[in-house]
């Protein structure tokens, strides 16, 4: 069963890059379903609104819990004997990180994105649906963005790629950053000598055990000088083995 994606915005053209590339080949070749549903589309006033002030002051707009709520119930609804997980990006959330993706591309088949925006989503609505159906409000990083759109494609990109068949070569998907914890090796095409920069012999040598020994101490190394904090991951993981 392919994996299904409902996405629910007030801006759906944000999401037209889900038809591109990768992932509009995936779609073609039906390994992920993809729909955006337009907010808007569950309101009932000529202005078709989505928002109001915050209850308690304070700058800014709220959105509001009763289109969330028609929108959501018929969504979620929309597969019988299916249930969803519903994905609110925020940046309260809990991070995406490559561990978040393999889990939700391992474990899940179908996948709401609630996308916020203003100063988010009322948060009542959280409360109604976490109560329902499996939630997780989840966050790219220690950054605010303006809403949750830009959060979704890159979630939606990191999850995609790892479903059986998305990638041609499956074996680099073991060689890339953050597999196994730790940062992806250098890489080197032709030519061999570049503005005085030549590629390292061992890539040359043809010797493919000092080649996978080298490329272990590139990703050692480099995870260590750029990201001590998964390098100290690593070591604890490593011990424990
Ligand atoms: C109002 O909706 C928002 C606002 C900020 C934000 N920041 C995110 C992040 O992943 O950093 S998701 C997200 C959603």
């Amino acid at each position: 069963m392919p994996l299904r994606l409902d996405v629910v915005t007030i801006f759906p053209d944000y999401l037209a890059p889900l038809e591109l590339s990768l992932l509009g080949r995936a779609r073609r070749e039906g390994l992920l379903e993809v729909h955006v549903h337009d907010l808007r589309d569950w309101t009932h006033d000529r202005h078709r609104t989505v928002d109001d002030t915050p209850y308690g002051g304070g700058a800014g707009m709220v959105m509001r819990p009763e289109p969330w709520g028609e929108a959501l119930d018929e969504i979620c609804s929309s597969q019988p004997g299916r249930t969803p997980r519903i994905v609110v990006p925020g940046p309260g959330g809990e991070v995406f990180d490559q561990a978040t993706a393999s889990r939700l591309a391992e474990q899940e088949d179908w996948l709401v994105f609630a996308c916020g925006r203003y100063e988010g989503i009322d948060e009542r609505v959280y409360e109604e649906f976490s109560s329902r159906y499996p939630l997780s409000v989840l966050s790219l990083g220690d950054y605010v963005l303006n809403g949750g759109e830009v959060a979704v494609l890159a979630m939606t990109e990191a999850i995609a790629r790892l479903l059986p068949g998305m990638v041609g070569n499956e074996a680099s998907l073991a060689e890339e950053s953050h597999t196994g914890g730790l940062l992806e090796y250098p890489v080197y095409t032709k030519p061999a000598g570049w503005r005085g920069h030549e590629v390292p012999e061992v890539l040359l040598s043809g010797h493919h055990g000092r080649i996978e020994a080298w490329r272990h101490e590139q990703r050692l190394a480099r995870t260590e000088q750029r990201r001590p904090d998964l390098m100290e991951r690593y070591r604890t993981i490593s011990s424990s083995e």
